[in-house]
């Protein structure tokens, strides 16, 4: 069994780059590295319950936006009898000495996370100008950009680390700065 050095958090609006920058920072880092998602527990459990396209509902596509809400609804119920059931049941499949936990979204995941794993755990937070995630196909959605899930963390201050994630900036130096910050 491997045991687990480090965990990165990754936070950030929705198309600032989670999924881009976690999947190239794993690249880099190779087989000792592993992306962990907490929607992942969601979206199974989601789709079994409501007999669902799990593969659809995984996909970047319209059928992911258009249960998106009622999923957080139901996820938010769960997480008030348990606020650490889905970053727990996604850890579940984490067997690296490195997990990229891409999707980080609520106060409560960081304090899951730094509660049972200490000082293991660094947090990122990704940040975009909006013109470029509305390039990357953004659109504002009330009832999903103005709740819990997108705004949880907007004003949490304890970031390890900061990064401005614009297309014009050469991402692979951002990977850098990842690896070299966070000493991975
Ligand atoms: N530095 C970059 N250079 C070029 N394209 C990028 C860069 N960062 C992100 N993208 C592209 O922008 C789009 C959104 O990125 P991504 O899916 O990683 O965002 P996200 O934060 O995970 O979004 P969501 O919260 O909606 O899942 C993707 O098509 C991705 O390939």
């Amino acid at each position: 069994m491997t045991e687990i050095k480090r965990i990165v958090l990754v936070s950030g609006k929705r198309k600032c780059g989670k999924d881009f920058i976690s999947e190239h920072l794993k690249r880099r880092l190779g087989d000792r590295c592993q992306i962990v998602r907490i929607s992942e527990p969601i979206k199974s459990e989601w789709a079994r319950k409501m007999q669902l396209d799990l593969a659809e509902l995984l996909s970047d596509g319209p059928y992911k936006e258009k249960y998106r809400k009622d999923m957080i609804d139901w996820s938010d119920e769960v997480r008030k009898q348990d606020y650490g059931y889905f970053c727990k049941t996604a850890m579940e499949k984490a067997k690296s000495e490195i997990i990229i936990v891409s999707d980080v979204r609520r106060m409560n995941d960081v304090r899951y996370f730094r509660e049972t794993y200490g000082d293991k755990v660094v947090c990122l937070r990704l940040t975009c100008p909006d013109p470029v995630r509305i390039q990357r196909g953004f659109v504002y959605t009330a009832g999903i950009d103005d709740i819990e899930s997108e705004c949880g963390l907007d004003n949490y201050n304890k970031w390890d680390l900061v990064l401005e994630n614009n297309n014009a900036l050469n991402f692979d130096h951002l990977i850098d700065i990842i690896i070299q910050t966070f000493a991975l």
